[in-house]
Order: C-alpha cells, then sequence, then structure tokens
C-alpha cells in the first residue's frame, strides 16, 4: 500500500494535485513527486485578475498562477492552467451575492468546493486517467473500506487545529471523498513551511491567503453592488422592541452579529440581530437577543456511518461547529417532521443564514467528521425569539 493508499507502486499511480500557488498545495505537489508519484499540476484561474474583484495574494489572481508555474518548473511536474472564470462568477460569485441580497450570510469555499474543485476539477482530473485529485486543505481522510466499496474513505479533523478547514469541506460528497487525498491533514503549518524552504520552493514565505479570494479587502458590498445594483435598497434601522432607530443603505451592508457601523446612537450597545430581506428591516437588539439554541439545517450532506440520519430520529448526541473559527461543542442532531436540526448546549451568539453547521463525533482533533447542512434558520433564547417573530408579523410601512 503506497502513502496515498493505493494498492501499486507510487510510479503507478498518477495524482492530479490542484494547485493554487500558495504555499500548501505547493509542498503537496512536492510531497507527492518525491514519493515518486505521477504527478501534475493544476490551476484554475477563477476570476480576471485585472477586474475589481482582484486582490493580491488570493487563491487565484495572476501572481498565483505565475507561482504555482513555477512550482511545477522547480519540482520537474507538469502544469496546466485552466480558464474556469464563468463557471465561478455563475456557481460562486452570483450565488454569493443573491444569498446577501437576501438576508444570508453565505459560504462561497463552500459553493467552490462543491462546484468547480471537487465537480469540475475532478472531472478534468478523472479524464486525465489521475487515481487521485490531492489538495492542499487542512482535513485528513483515510481508508475505511466497507463490504460493497473497498476505496470507501472516512473523513476527520486535522492534527492542526488553528487551520481545521472541515467546516468547508462539509458538503464534499463520499463519492468525491473516495477520489480526494489531503496529504497535509497529518502536519502543521509550520512544518509545511519548513518543508517548503527544504525543497526550494518560491512560495516558502508567501502570506497565507485569506477570507474570501475574491472579495478585496473584505468589501463584499462592493461585489454585491456590481453583480445586483439592485439589491442595495435602503430601509429602516428597527429595534427589537419595534422603535425605528435609523435608516440604513440597504441590508447587503450588515451581517448578524454585528456591532459596528450601525449608525444610531441609543446609548446602548446594540447588534444585528435579523435581516429582514422581505421588508428591507435591519433588526438590531441586545447581545443576548443573539444567543443562538437551535439551527434548522437544510441541504444535509450525511457522512459517516449509514444509520446517522435514522440514529439522528431518536436524537443523536454529537458535537457541532457553527462558526469556521469555533471548535466543535455538544450538540444533539433531530431529524422529524421539523426538519433536521441542531439542538445546541451552549448558546452561539450571532449565527447566521446561510452559513454551515457541521458535525463531528468529537470534540478533538481525533474528530471524525459526520457531515452538515447549511443554515437555514435559528432560534434564540425564548424572550428573543418571542419578540422577534412579534415584530415580524407586524405590518411594514410602504
Ligand atoms: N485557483 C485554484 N486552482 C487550483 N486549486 C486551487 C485553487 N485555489 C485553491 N485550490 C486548492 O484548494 C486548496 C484550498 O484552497 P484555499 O484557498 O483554502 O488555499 P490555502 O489554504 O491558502 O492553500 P494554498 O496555500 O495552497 O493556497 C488549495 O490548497 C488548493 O489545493
Amino acid at each position: 500500500m503506497n502513502t496515498l493508499d493505493f494498492d501499486k507502486k507510487p510510479e503507478d499511480t498518477r495524482v492530479v494535485v490542484a494547485m493554487s500557488g500558495g504555499v500548501d498545495s505547493s509542498v503537496v505537489a512536492g510531497l507527492l513527486k518525491q514519493q515518486g508519484y505521477d504527478v501534475l499540476g493544476i490551476t484554475l484561474q477563477l476570476y480576471d485578475h485585472g477586474a475589481a474583484v482582484h486582490r493580491a495574494g488570493s487563491c487565484c489572481a495572476g501572481q498565483d498562477i505565475d507561482d504555482a508555474r513555477r512550482v511545477c518548473e522547480t519540482l520537474g511536474i507538469p502544469h496546466y492552467v485552466l480558464d474556469y472564470e464563468k463557471r465561478f462568477r455563475e456557481t460562486v460569485i452570483n450565488p454569493f451575492a443573491e444569498a446577501y441580497a437576501m438576508g444570508e450570510t453565505p459560504v462561497p469555499c463552500v459553493a467552490c468546493n462543491q462546484t468547480v474543485k471537487f465537480a469540475d476539477l475532478l472531472a478534468t482530473a478523472q479524464e486525465l486517467g489521475a487515481d487521485a485529485l490531492a489538495t492542499g486543505h487542512y482535513i485528513r481522510s483515510s481508508a475505511n473500506p466497507t463490504a460493497d466499496n473497498p476505496n470507501r474513505r472516512a473523513l476527520y479533523r486535522p492534527i492542526d487545529s488553528d487551520r481545521d478547514q472541515s467546516w468547508f469541506l462539509f458538503a464534499t460528497t463520499q463519492e468525491q471523498i473516495d477520489y480526494l487525498r489531503f496529504p497535509l491533514g497529518g502536519m502543521s503549518k509550520a512544518q509545511v513551511r519548513e518543508l517548503a524552504e527544504e525543497m526550494g520552493l518560491v512560495v516558502a514565505k508567501k502570506a497565507d491567503s485569506q477570507d474570501i479570494c475574491f472579495v478585496p479587502a473584505g468589501k463584499y458590498a462592493d461585489i454585491i453592488n456590481k453583480v445586483k445594483p439592485n439589491a442595495a435598497l435602503a430601509g429602516d434601522i428597527v429595534h427589537m422592541d419595534g422603535r425605528v432607530l435609523g435608516r440604513h443603505e440597504g441590508i447587503v451592508h450588515y451581517t448578524i452579529g454585528q456591532r459596528k457601523g450601525l449608525g444610531v446612537a441609543t446609548g446602548e450597545p446594540l447588534y444585528v440581530v435579523y435581516l429582514d430581506a422581505r421588508s428591507r428591516r435591519v433588526i438590531v437588539g441586545p447581545k443576548e437577543a443573539l444567543d443562538t439554541h437551535r439551527v434548522y439545517l437544510r441541504d444535509m450532506n450525511w457522512l459517516g456511518d449509514s444509520s446517522l440520519e435514522s440514529d439522528a430520529r431518536e436524537g443523536f448526541a454529537c458535537f457541532a461547529k457553527v462558526r469556521s473559527t469555533r471548535p466543535p461543542t455538544p450538540a444533539t442532531l433531530h431529524v422529524d417532521e421539523r426538519g433536521v436540526y441542531v439542538d445546541l448546549s451552549i448558546g452561539e451568539a450571532g449565527v447566521a443564514p446561510g452559513q454551515a453547521c457541521v458535525l463531528y463525533s468529537a470534540p478533538g482533533a481525533d474528530a471524525r467528521v459526520y457531515g452538515g447542512g447549511f443554515i437555514e434558520r435559528s432560534e434564540r433564547a425564548e424572550e428573543a425569539e418571542a419578540s422577534l417573530k412579534q415584530l415580524l408579523a407586524q405590518p411594514v410601512a410602504a
């Protein structure tokens, strides 16, 4: 068995490496080449790097493509660049803008993994006769053969919890997981940088890419205005107790949990509690009103044991992560006539629809990923929930 769990010699195993031009995927290519695999590098050009959406250091700009090319030259492996701009715009950027206009806080990296990376690029790798597609994501997968499928794999959190990307990967299907390989899951970022130095890669000291690759300096409203110019319609800023506190220039400028930049002075600290796209109201309230105890999920991707969905009918104890930066906390998963929902034993502040809720077997680095879903809506502490419902039921002045 070789290190990628194939029953053949590395030189007989072809692997496509998804190369962003960053240090992580460059080291993946370097490691696999060192181990003797037949490695091909592919970089996807995801948007026009001359356009307003360009941000230096992001995962798909011109400099990055050039860096990936230079890494492949150093390693002596073939490198291809594929133009995915149109597809990326249609499946990632446009839905991102539309979700914001609906009052959601989307996770475009999940959409990107679901479409361009693990659907299109994966298909290209298969067409090129590759046995696997490897990426620089920090997540672990290991062989988990079943009676009907000897190639089945299971997903786990990575060793380096600070870099854990499992939250972004919850929607990866079982078939995709079986074909993918994540060689960095057992390494720390520090080790990866050291390896890059040892391999003499030009990207060894390159800064990490941050946030959303196509959003320059966190200015997502600019992208939304460009894609959906009518999304930024003015509306009222309303307190949960019904008081109209001011006006805003479009709900796309707000996210749930936001405190700064509300432009209302009431003497009390206020947070965005809800975005009502229908009435274009930004609803604000005290911090306690953000405290979320239950999240309803849509588009569930069930991984792990096949009995999970039926076990959840009885209430299934697990650990849930409702934001990318937090460790998983104890939770109970339910499936009944109300849908799929998760009760969080420790309330989370400011959970936004459109974000992900990912489920695990344990709180630590050894946790298996059970899958997850997108948050459709959430329920807050009883009092806050009641006053929000009352407010939303009120007719809105034209
Ligand atoms: N434009 C791209 N073309 C091909 N593969 C990509 C591209 N962008 C990202 N990837 C793949 O997805 C992985 C995770 O992407 P992410 O944007 O999270 O990068 P990262 O964690 O900064 O890693 P890296 O250091 O490799 O850029 C990358 O390691 C790479 O394998």
